[in-house]
This record gives C-alpha cells, structure tokens and sequence, in this order.
C-alpha cells in the first residue's frame, strides 16, 4: 500500500500487534514506572496496632472524668513505651502509660493526652481536663485493611505506589516485562558521536534521540550499530537481530535515492511490505514491513521526521504491545501565538512548545532540524491544504 492516512497506518500496525503478556518479578527498587500484572491486597494491616499519634500518656478516657485546673487527675505512670516496643502492662484504674508517637498502646487505654498538657512530678502526671474515649488514637488497620485491594493490576507504579507496597512489607512485584525496542540507523554518512568528523559526514543523532525516547517511555532500547547503505549487509544483520526483539525501528533510506535501500531490504529478508509512505509531513517515506510476526517499522532519516513518526505511529503501536496507557499520544487541542505563515498542502505536524492551552511555534521547523525542537513538547497537527494559520486560531496538538 502506498500512501495512506495517518490513522489507517496505525489501525493497520496496532491490528497486527498483541499486548505483551510476559512477566517478572522486579525488586521494588527497580519497579517505578512498571506495569504491575497483578492485584495487589494487603497482607497486613496498617497500621498493625494500635499506636499513639502523640508523644504523651495513654489513660483511660473515664479516669479523666472532671478534671479541671482547680480539680487535676493524677495518675500513676507503670511504664514507658517507646515505638518498635511492645506494652507489657494493662492499665487499671488510675493508670497511665508514658507513651511515644508511633508505640503501641497498651491494653485497657482508650486515650492519648498530649505531653505539653500533663505535669509530670516523678511516678505522677497530673491531668487539668477531661479527654473523650479515643481521642487521640489510631486504630490498627485505620489506614489499610489487611485483605483489601490496594493497587489494581495494570497500574503504572510511581514513588507513591512503591512506598505503599514497602508498607505493607512487600519488596519484589510481579510487572509486565519491558519492551525491547531494536534500533538501527543506516546510511554511510553516519558517524558515532565521539569520532571525529569527516568530510560529508555528519554524526547520527537518530540512535540516541529514539534510545531515549523509548527510556522515557519505559522500554529497552537495544542498540544496533549504524549500518552502511549495504541491503544485504542491513538485511543480515536484522535478520540476527530480530530474534532477540519485540519490534524493530530503524531510520534512513526509505526514500527514493539509489542509496534508499531499505526497499530492498525487504526483498532480502522475503518480509512483508505493510505500507510506504503516509500522508503526513515530515516523515512521508515511512515504511512499515512484517517479517513472521514481527513489525519494522522503518522511519525516515531526517532526525524531526523520525521523531515525529515516532510519535505519531510508533507510539500507539508501543502502546498496545506494552499495555502502558501513557505510552499512547496524548492529544489536547490550543490557541495559536503567532501566526503560521505557511501553506499547509500536506497534513503538517509542526514543533511547538503547549503551554497551559497556548502554542507557540519556533522560527525554525525543517524536517532535518532537530535543534529548535529544544524546548518544545508537542506536535501541532495541522490539516491538508491549510492556508496560513492566524494568530488565535484553535489547533490540535500531540503532546510528547
Ligand atoms: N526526489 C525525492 N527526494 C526526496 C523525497 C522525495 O519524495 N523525492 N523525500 C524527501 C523526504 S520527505 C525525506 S523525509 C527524505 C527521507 O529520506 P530517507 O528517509 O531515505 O533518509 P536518508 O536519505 O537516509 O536521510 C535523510 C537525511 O537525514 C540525515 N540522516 C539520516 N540518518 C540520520 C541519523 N541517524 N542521524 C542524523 N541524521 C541522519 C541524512 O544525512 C539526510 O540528510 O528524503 C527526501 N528526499
Ligand atoms: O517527509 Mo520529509 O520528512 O518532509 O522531510
């Protein structure tokens, strides 16, 4: 299929693509961001016991029955308790426990009276108000009922979710394992960044723009060194690859140069051309192959055009393979700053920085440029044949 909508080339690639099922067990440490595949109940209680909020004494609320300034309560302190202790006395009539903030109360007290309230004279603590039954008390399992569903499964663990789960004495997770994304640029002008430069070359930016990308979106870059514009060499080298991957991008020679060789490529590997070309700027040479089940998704060269493929129909396809609801494109639509002076004949995606529902569009947008996207966090996806655009004119918008 040559030439095709945006939105059908990703119903197409989504259709041929399941969720990953897989799974491991992570410790907590590593678990932030990951997909838990499982729910998670509480196997205890939270708090375990019955625990002083205060530092101050545990009475029972009955003993302190009129006692006012001019008519104190004394009471005889039994013990001292401090958090990670456990009482070892029941109070009686009378009777209080000096207790910590966090220590467990103990038997027969049903309040704390905070410490800055209480005289204490050696063995005595005088009280100069009455107090009603639990005040000043936390119950065992006030916060979380041992038994209960705490964290669904499919739920992205983030910092709070892992200090829960450590609460609850939990240190390993079940989560969906990561994707491994395959990366390999090619063309023969590529050069590692760290080597000095030649003439007519330029250093590949693509690897280390989309390894990170995908890092940010939870998933395994596996990086394949840049290949030269040699298809069989390429198509070999895919071909060891692939085994060890989830899917495949690659960027570079997808157009129509002699040297495009992706083209090619496909002949080689005997896969399965899915689409060429997508009815959007820049990216348009976007070639996708199926080879046995697996998707290469083969974005253009130019480092803006792969990043806006990447966006626009890699993602949706990560999205779905890896059961990761942010992983999809968000979305959101904004008030153009400034005007677009330019005529839109193709669907257009276009850099722009989305603030708190306003766009602004740097001066520099070519599709080879990839320094102006600094600062920028979102596509705005303009319309075939689009005139200029106004200042103040509503857009749509994908936020990276
Ligand atoms: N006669 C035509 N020429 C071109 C057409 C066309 O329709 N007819 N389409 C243009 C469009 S649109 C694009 S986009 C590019 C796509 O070219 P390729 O995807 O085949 O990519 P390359 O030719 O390999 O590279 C394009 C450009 O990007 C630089 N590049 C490549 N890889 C990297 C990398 N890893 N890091 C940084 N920069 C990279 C490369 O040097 C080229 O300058 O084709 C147009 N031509
Ligand atoms: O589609 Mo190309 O990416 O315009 O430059």
């Amino acid at each position: 299929m040559i030439g095709i909508e945006l939105e059908q080339a990703v119903e197409l690639l989504s259709n041929k693509i399941n969720l990953i099922e897989d799974y491991e067990e992570v410790e907590l440490e590593q678990a932030l961001g990951r997909n838990l595949v499982e729910d998670f109940y509480a196997p205890i209680y939270q708090p375990p016991f019955n625990r002083s909020p205060l530092d101050g004494i545990a009475v029972r609320a009955q003993d302190t029955v009129g006692a006012n300034t001019d008519h104190p309560k004394t009471f005889k302190i039994i013990e001292t308790v401090f958090a990670g202790m456990a009482s070892q006395k029941r109070l009686g009539m009378g009777q209080a426990v000096r207790i910590m903030t966090g220590a467990p109360l103990p038997e027969g007290s049903d309040a704390v009276i905070r410490q800055e309230e209480v005289v204490f004279k050696g063995e005595e603590a005088m009280v100069q108000k009455s107090v009603s039954p639990y005040s000043n008390y936390c119950y065992k399992g006030e916060d979380i009922q041992k038994g209960q569903l705490l964290i669904e499964k499919c739920t992205t663990l983030t910092a709070i979710h892992l200090g829960v789960l450590a609460s609850m004495g939990c240190n390993k997770v079940r989560v969906r394992r990561q994707l491994r994304v395959g990366l390999m640029s090619t063309g023969d002008e590529l050069i590692k960044p760290g080597l000095p430069l030649e003439e007519g070359k330029i250093y590949n930016a693509n690897t280390t723009l989309l390894a990170a990308r995908l890092k940010e979106l939870g998933m395994i870059p596996l990086i394949i060194e840049a290949q030269q514009d040699d298809p069989d060499h390429v198509a070999r080298k895919i071909k060891e690859m692939i085994p060890q991957l989830d899917i495949l991008l690659t960027t570079g020679g997808v157009s129509v140069g002699q040297k495009d060789i992706m083209h090619e490529v496909i002949l080689k590997l005997q896969a399965t051309r899915l689409f060429w070309k997508v009815n959007m700027q820049p990216g348009t040479p976007i070639l996708a192959m199926e080879l046995g089940e697996q998707l290469i998704l083969s974005l253009s060269g130019n480092p803006f055009a792969a990043l806006a493929t990447f966006e626009c129909i890699a993602r949706p396809v990560l999205g779905k393979m890896s059961g990761q609801s942010y992983v999809y494109p968000v979305k959101a639509e904004g008030v153009l700053k400034g005007a677009f002076n330019k005529v839109s004949k193709k669907r257009r995606m276009i850099r722009g920085l989305y603030e708190e529902g306003d766009v602004t569009i740097p001066y520099e947008h070519a599709s080879g440029v990839l320094s102006s996207m600094i600062g920028c966090n979102c596509l705005i996806d303009i319309e075939a044949d689009t005139p200029n655009i106004l200042e103040g004119t509503k857009v749509k918008v994908i936020k990276l």
